[in-house]
Order: C-alpha cells, then sequence, then structure tokens
C-alpha cells in the first residue's frame, strides 16, 4: 500500500487492461464569499463585509486508474470525494494539474442534473439523448430502463415528486442503459432500498465482467466491500493511502 502520495503509485494488477483514467497532480478549488460581518459598529461602518475566500477542496491528488478496476473513494465529510468524481466527470474545472480519460466517464449521484418539472418519461428521453443515443436507441432501450427502474405509475409523475430512493433508481437505470466504459458513483446506491441495490450491484458486476471501470464513493464500508478491490483514501484534499481495498479500509479506521 502506498501512504506517500508522491510516491510510485501501486502496480497495475496483472488481471486488469490498459490505464483508462489518469488523474495527474490535480488541485480544484472553490472560490465562495462569506459573510464577515461581526457586529453593529461594523455593520455601520461598513469597515468589514463580505470576504472571498478559496476552498482548496483536492490539493496534489494523483493516480492512475485501470480497465477492469474497481476503486473505493472513502475519507470524511468534507474532504473532497465529490469535488473529485464531479472534476473526472467534467463538471467542475481543475485549478492545476491534468485529468486524463480515455472514455467519457459517466456519474452517478444523487444530485445529479435531471429535470425536476418534467416527468421520469421524459427524463429518460433528455438523459439518453445526453449519454449520446438516437431516437431509435432511446425507443429500443425505453420499456427496459423503465422496467429495472421498477417505481410503477410514477414513471408519469414530475421527477420533484420522486423520493431521492425512486429519483435514484431512475438515474441508475438511465446512466447504465448503455453499458458505461468508466462509471463513478457517487452515494447513490445508499438512498436506495435493499432489492435496488442488489438489482444494481448485480449490473455493476456484470459491467466489471465486461472490462468497465467503476470509482465509487461511498460511507458504507461493506458496500465498498462486496463491489471494490481497491481503496484510496482522501482527508482535507489529500490523498492518504492508496492500495488493496482491506488494507485502506484498515488504515482509515484506525485513523479517524
Ligand atoms: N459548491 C461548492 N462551493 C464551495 N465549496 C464547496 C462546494 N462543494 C464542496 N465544497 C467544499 O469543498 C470541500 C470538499 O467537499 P466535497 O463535497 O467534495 O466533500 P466530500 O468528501 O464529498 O464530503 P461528504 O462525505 O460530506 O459528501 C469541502 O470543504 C466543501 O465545503
Amino acid at each position: 500500500m502506498t501512504t506517500d502520495p508522491q510516491a510510485e503509485r501501486p502496480k497495475t494488477p496483472a488481471e486488469h487492461g490498459p490505464m483508462v483514467l489518469l488523474i495527474n497532480e490535480v488541485d480544484i478549488d472553490y472560490e465562495v464569499w462569506e459573510d464577515r460581518r461581526r457586529g453593529l459598529r461594523e455593520r455601520f461602518t461598513g469597515m468589514q463585509g463580505a470576504g472571498r475566500t478559496v476552498i482548496h477542496a483536492v490539493k496534489g491528488a494523483s493516480f492512475a486508474v485501470y480497465e477492469g478496476e474497481s476503486v473505493a473513494i472513502m475519507g470524511s465529510n468534507g474532504s473532497g470525494k465529490s469535488t473529485i468524481l464531479a472534476a473526472i466527470a467534467g463538471l467542475l474545472p481543475v485549478t492545476g494539474g491534468e485529468i486524463y480519460a480515455s472514455y467519457e466517464p459517466r456519474l452517478m449521484g444523487v444530485g445529479a442534473a435531471l429535470l425536476p418539472k418534467v416527468s421520469g418519461m421524459r427524463n429518460i428521453r433528455i438523459g439518453c439523448l445526453a449519454l449520446g443515443m438516437s431516437v431509435e436507441q432511446i425507443d429500443e432501450r425505453l420499456d427496459s430502463i423503465i422496467e429495472f427502474a421498477d417505481i410503477g405509475e410514477a414513471i408519469n409523475r414530475p421527477l420533484r415528486s420522486y423520493s431521492s430512493g425512486m429519483k435514484a433508481r431512475l438515474l441508475f437505470a438511465i446512466a447504465t442503459s448503455i453499458r458505461p466504459k468508466i462509471l463513478m458513483i457517487d452515494e447513490a446506491l445508499s438512498v436506495g432500498d435493499k432489492e435496488f441495490r442488489a438489482k444494481s450491484e448485480g449490473r455493476i458486476q456484470d459491467m466489471l465482467n465486461h472490462a468497465g471501470t467503476l470509482l465509487m464513493v461511498s460511507h458504507n464500508m461493506n458496500e465498498l466491500k462486496r463491489l471494490c478491490t481497491r481503496g484510496i483514501w482522501l482527508e482535507e484534499g489529500v490523498i492518504l493511502a492508496d492500495g488493496p481495498l482491506d488494507e485502506v479500509i484498515a488504515t482509515y479506521t484506525e485513523g479517524t
């Protein structure tokens, strides 16, 4: 296991294919305006106002992922896990470093961008178009997506009327309707019920059996153990450990 972020990354296990993702010395900052008013005097004299703050969410992160790998990303709240996945998906710019991907990574998160006022059915069409499917391909797959989501009549209701679990079912059904080469899951499975989790884990295993690659953020260690073989521990935006999942979980559990 590598504990020094500067040290050499773990070697490619023989059973894995070529490198599909390279994260090289990546920094990601957020700029926020915070309210620094501290009292009446400051408020009336205007001496103190809102101030610009930069949050360094990810600091010098480097790792490579190989075809067929399933990587768990763990760490405390606010350690930068979602930020790094969003940057890999191209939803956030990096402040420094580079991200290279051989295929377009597909991100599934509970907050993923579907349209709240539009029905589940129309959201399927919109989501599939965004994945690059043709209208004919969507028509072909529509029934199986609806069947996998399995949310009954709710499929005709606007998305904003869905529970978080119903939304996750629909998102997962869309995101995996064409077997993705690189799938990233950000906590999205944990909101589903037992039956949904079992079904989606089956689909993920199938994807991994077909040389797909998985990056998964979860606070549920059992879920990570079922699906992943490698772990990356991120804390305050810095990678503290990267290696076989059991070892990284042990180090993480001891260290928190
Ligand atoms: N949109 C944003 N604007 C400003 N700061 C943000 C934004 N999103 C996240 N952050 C900050 O970036 C840091 C990393 O947040 P991130 O959401 O990546 O953490 P996380 O590891 O996914 O946390 P959690 O386990 O709670 O989901 C935190 O300090 C957070 O406050």
